[in-house]
């Protein structure tokens, strides 16, 4: 059995794989989604305030609890302050709204969204407010790049843990990746399958013939296999199974190298040096 969790700069042990739920705005589907994924061994669940599905993500987590006889304490629930409510008292009540429509008490890890422009400091100061009372496990950012970091490092008490970004093999953030490993800061792929993009791909699908795996498998196993978290996003059950079946095998370096080839610097989402939302 290889690596499933990596330990944070903080000693908080992370999954090395969860379930995304963006674009699951269906509470039903959000729950049933969350529940597949924990009855498949899933422990790592990431949504957002922005996804308007934390009641339904909720809900999954009490009924897969109540199915596996797994406790609270078993899941690594991740959640993201929404880039309107940045600011430091905005920050603070979004924390505890988020907390309520999940129906928990404390949050493992809460993430600034975005890079808002003059404010991430203010909201970062808030986000340590939350970890040094004890109310949340650990604090990261995504879509931070490095001179985000740099300034965010820069007068922070508190070191994010990890910083959520798109990331495939056709954006494999090198440079990203190698300053926040410098800093202790983990990096966590969003869009780890380019939203399906890349399953497709020639050299990836030839890889996945040699290991009898899928072209989805191939990849996440590329993701943890180089350290990096990733959180697949499905709604449906058998594919919830197949990209969680990454832990029984081991890429070549050179295949390793293969697919670090495939970049090509290209995003998919926004670019977080120009978003307007
Ligand atoms: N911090 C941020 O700014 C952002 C964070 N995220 C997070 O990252 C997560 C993942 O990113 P996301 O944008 O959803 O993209 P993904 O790269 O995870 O791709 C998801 C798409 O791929 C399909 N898919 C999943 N598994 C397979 C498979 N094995 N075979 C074929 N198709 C598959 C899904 O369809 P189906 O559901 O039908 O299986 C869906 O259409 C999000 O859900 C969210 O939690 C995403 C965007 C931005
Ligand atoms: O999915 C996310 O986490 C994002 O930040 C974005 O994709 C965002 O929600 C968006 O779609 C803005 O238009």
């Amino acid at each position: 059995m290889t690596q499933t969790t990596v330990t944070l700069n903080n000693d908080v042990e992370m999954p090395l794989e969860g379930l995304g739920v963006f674009r699951v705005e269906d509470q039903a589907v959000a729950a049933q989604s969350v529940q597949a994924a924990i009855r498949a061994g899933y422990r790592l669940i990431d949504t957002a305030a922005i996804y308007q599905n934390e009641q339904g993500v909720g809900e999954g987590i009490k009924a897969a609890c109540k199915e596996t006889g797994l406790k609270r304490e078993d899941l690594f629930i991740t959640s993201k302050v929404w880039n309107a409510d940045q600011g430091y008292a905005s920050t603070l009540k979004a924390y505890q709204d988020s907390l309520d429509r999940l129906g928990l008490d404390y949050l493992d890890l809460y993430l600034i969204h975005w890079p808002v422009e003059g404010r991430y400091k203010e909201t970062w100061r808030a986000m340590e407010h939350l970890y040094k009372e004890g109310k949340v496990r650990a604090i990261g950012v995504s879509n931070f790049q490095i001179h985000h970091l740099e300034d965010l490092l820069d007068g922070a008490e508190v070191v994010p843990v990890v910083n959520q970004v798109e990331r495939h093999p056709r954006l494999t953030q090198q440079p990203l990746k190698d300053f926040s490993e410098a800093h202790g800061i983990r990096l966590e792929a969003w869009a780890p399958l380019m939203v399906g993009e890349l399953l497709q791909d020639k050299t990836i699908g030839a890889i996945a013939e040699k290991y009898g795996k899928s072209a989805a498998q191939v990849i996440l196993r590329w993701h943890i296999q180089g350290g990096v978290i990733a959180i697949p996003k499905s709604v449906n059950e058998d594919r919830i199974k197949e990209n969680f079946a990454i832990f029984d095998f081991e890429l070549t370096e050179a295949d390793m190298a293969a697919i670090n080839a495939l970049n090509q610097d290209h995003r998919t989402g926004a670019d977080p040096d120009n978003f307007d939302f």
